[in-house]
């Protein structure tokens, strides 16, 4: 069913604007119309549809929810629970509760964050001891900081739940595991004995996803409750375990890939908020005898919201050379073959954290662009920005994975160093690392990029190593040199960045029509010369352009902003968000945003009379000295 049909049923838009309501009042509307949305889309699923089809399906409700201005409670259902049980279920696993779970007769979220732990997966708490007699496992919570907190949807909203949780049998730690947990009974929806259950309170975006807290008190589930894909516990409790400890890992590194193509989305909503508020805002009088300019015609306008146009692209082209890269490593590792998951772990510890960063503060740049009307909640670009920096710490924060990404860099260039062929995305690590002479074009600036990276690793891997000659510890001199690692999982991460959307959008270009290539290959340009002026210092240490070529630069920037400004609103407009979805009075497409405002401020209770009921209680006793 397509978002024209899903958008005009009735009561699925808010009456009463969803700033107004209360923190629970806003969970339950938020409950109301997730139900509402996923019926109306449930009823019009062909039952032989293929689950793919159907997974795809449950992508498009977990992007067109956004229309609820934050996140559905129903959000980890689809993006971890299923994807949990798809990936670390046995078939048999898979067979039940994946019918289940797509036909919504239960609710899931996926439980890994405790308290006390959310980074140090290996620092887990919640224990999972075997019971070879009753053929169990005992769930237990030892400390407080061993309670889980902050899984979506755990605290009203589902009944089951995967937890990843510290398998014990005779007393020996075998590691993280994930398990299949009812935690509510199906009737009543009452917490089952043994389980604690409640909510972590309101939070800077995210306030109706029903983030929750969960403790156990030696709650019992079976066996086959433990999803057994990558090991198994048999029922005298050998321990079997499986081809790699990280393949638990897996439903991390998919949402991973998955935020990236949502980065994408949410940048494309921002930015045609904010651009098609330009094209109607108008202000101030720079030449005297001519009326007020459109604010997009300002430059410093338009170097602020171009960009997050080639930004969205960007990301959207990545994501999707990224999925592939997924699809294909999923498929080897179905077949048992491993060597290409660390590759992918580290693409996708890079392309995660820079993605959100990037989102987030071009995100944050519309809403500035907005002047005051951007700060109105109504403009709804500062929830945008509440989901999307949620995305830097969620799954894995930013600095941890460019962390885990300079391992996998580390590694590389050691091993390119004494010989060991480097492959993938890495191979460029083994080219060339000087630049003769700055070639200013699209794909010289990109290989001067790749240069920068090299020559970030390199001199960080050569700073470890005196760290570790001077006799600091393997794990001391990595911490003393973390910053560094960073900063080279991010030149790393901007290369592949720019390399793959310049190559993605160069194997499109064919296609396209004439104009629209001109158009869409002004932003492959504008992106590049962007970041070669934003990183002109690395450039200056290791890419050998001189001020003369960054003069140039900067005068090929402005003119590329100039040649985008005819195309910028119809650029936006291409993203084709519904009104209903953009959700803001400044970004709807017939552009009356001021009348918009009024209607929305004429929603506040505060509007409902014209004398509150403190100034006969309060202000008038205190202006006649009476309190
Ligand atoms: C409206 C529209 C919405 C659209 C949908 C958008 C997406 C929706 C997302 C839902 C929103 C919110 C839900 C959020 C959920 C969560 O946050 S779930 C919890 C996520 N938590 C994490 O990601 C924890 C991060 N920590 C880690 O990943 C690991 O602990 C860490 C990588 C830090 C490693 O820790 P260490 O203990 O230091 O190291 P170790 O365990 O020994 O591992 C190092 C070793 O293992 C390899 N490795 C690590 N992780 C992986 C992996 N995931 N896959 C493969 N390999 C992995 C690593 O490369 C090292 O290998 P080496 O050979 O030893 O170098
Ligand atoms: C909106 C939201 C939704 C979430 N939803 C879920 C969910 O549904 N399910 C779930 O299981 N979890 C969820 N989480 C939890 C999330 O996965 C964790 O918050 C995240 O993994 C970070 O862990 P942490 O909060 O313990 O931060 P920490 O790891 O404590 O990070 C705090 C600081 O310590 C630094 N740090 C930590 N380790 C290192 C290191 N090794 N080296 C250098 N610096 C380090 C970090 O860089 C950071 O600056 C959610 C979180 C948010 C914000």
């Amino acid at each position: 069913m397509d978002e024209q049909k899903v958008l005009s049923i009735k009561g699925l838009l808010d009456d009463t604007p969803e700033e107004y309501l209360s923190h629970k009042e806003k969970y339950e509307n938020s409950i109301r119309k997730s139900v509402l949305f996923y019926k109306t889309l449930h009823s019009t699923e062909d039952e032989n549809m293929s689950v793919d089809e159907k997974t795809k399906l449950n992508f498009r409700n977990i992007v067109t929810s956004a229309i609820f201005k934050d996140n559905s409670p129903f959000m980890l259902h689809n993006s971890m629970f299923i994807p949990t049980i798809m990936g670390q279920g046995t078939d048999e696993q898979r067979e039940y509760w994946m019918k289940r779970a797509k036909n919504m007769e239960i609710i899931g979220t996926y439980a890994q964050t405790e308290l006390g732990h959310g980074t140090f997966i290996r620092g887990l708490e919640t224990q999972a001891t075997y019971d070879p007699d009753t053929e169990e496992f005992v769930l237990h919570s030892p400390v407080l900081s061993s309670y889980k907190w902050w899984p979506g949807g755990l605290a009203h909203t589902a009944n089951y739940c995967i937890v990843m949780a510290r398998l014990y049998i005779k007393g020996k730690s075998h590691g993280i595991h994930p398990f299949m947990v009812q935690i509510r009974d199906e009737e009543t929806h009452m917490p089952l004995p043994g389980i604690k259950l409640g909510e972590i309170g309101a939070k800077l975006g995210f306030n109706t996803v029903n983030n929750g807290f969960l403790g156990f008190e030696n709650h019992r589930i079976s066996r086959d409750r433990m999803l057994m894909k990558n090991a198994q516990v048999l029922k005298d409790g050998t321990f079997v375990a499986g081809s790699n400890s990280k393949l638990t890992y897996g439903t991390m590194v998919y949402v991973r890939v998955l935020i990236v193509s949502n980065m994408a989305n949410m940048l494309a909503k921002a930015v045609t908020i904010a651009l098609r508020y330009s094209a109607i805002r108008r202000q101030s009088q720079p030449k005297p005898d001519e009326p007020e300019p459109q604010i997009l015609d300002y430059v410093t306008q338009q170097h602020k919201l171009f960009i997050a146009i080639a930004s969205s692209h960007a990301f959207y082209m990545n994501a999707m050379w990224l999925w592939e890269i997924y699809y294909s490593v999923s498929l080897q590792l179905a077949s048992g073959k491993l060597d290409n998951l660390p590759e992918l772990h580290a693409l996708a510890c890079c392309l995660k954290p820079l993605s959100t960063i990037d989102a987030t503060a071009m995100i944050e740049k519309c809403r500035l662009a907005c002047g005051g009307h951007g700060y109105m909640l109504s403009a709804n670009l500062a929830q945008t920005y509440g989901l999307a920096t949620a995305a830097y710490t969620y799954e894995g924060e930013n600095t941890v994975l460019l962390l885990q990404a300079a391992r996998s860099l580390v590694k590389a260039w050691v091993g390119h160093v004494k010989g060991r062929p480097l492959k993938g995305t890495m191979a460029y690590l083994a080219g060339d690392s000087t630049v003769k002479a700055w070639d200013g074009s699209i794909d010289g600036i990109i290989q001067s990029f790749k240069v920068v990276a090299i020559r970030k690793i390199s001199s960080v891997v050569k700073i470890l190593q005196d760290y570790e000659k001077s006799g600091l510890s393997p794990e001391d001199a990595w911490n003393k040199a973390s910053v560094f690692l960073t900063a080279a999982s991010e030149a790393h991460g901007r290369a592949v960045l720019l390399s793959v959307y310049k190559s993605e959008m160069d194997k499109r270009a064919a296609v396209l029509s004439p104009p629209l290539r001109k158009v869409l290959l002004q932003l492959v340009d504008l992106y590049v010369t962007y970041w070669a002026l934003e990183k002109v210092g690395d450039m200056l240490l290791y890419a050998s352009i001189t001020d003369k070529d960054v003069d140039e630069l900067q005068r090929r920037y402005i003119e590329l902003l100039a040649a985008i400004r005819p195309n910028a609103v119809g650029l936006v407009d291409a993203f084709d968000f519904r009104d209903e979805i953009l959700n803001s009075t400044l970004g709807a497409y017939d552009g009356r945003a001021y009348e918009r405002l009024m209607e929305e401020a004429m929603k506040s209770p505060l509007n409902a009379e014209p004398v509150n009921q403190t100034f006969h209680k309060y202000l008038k006793p205190f202006m006649r000295g009476k309190l």
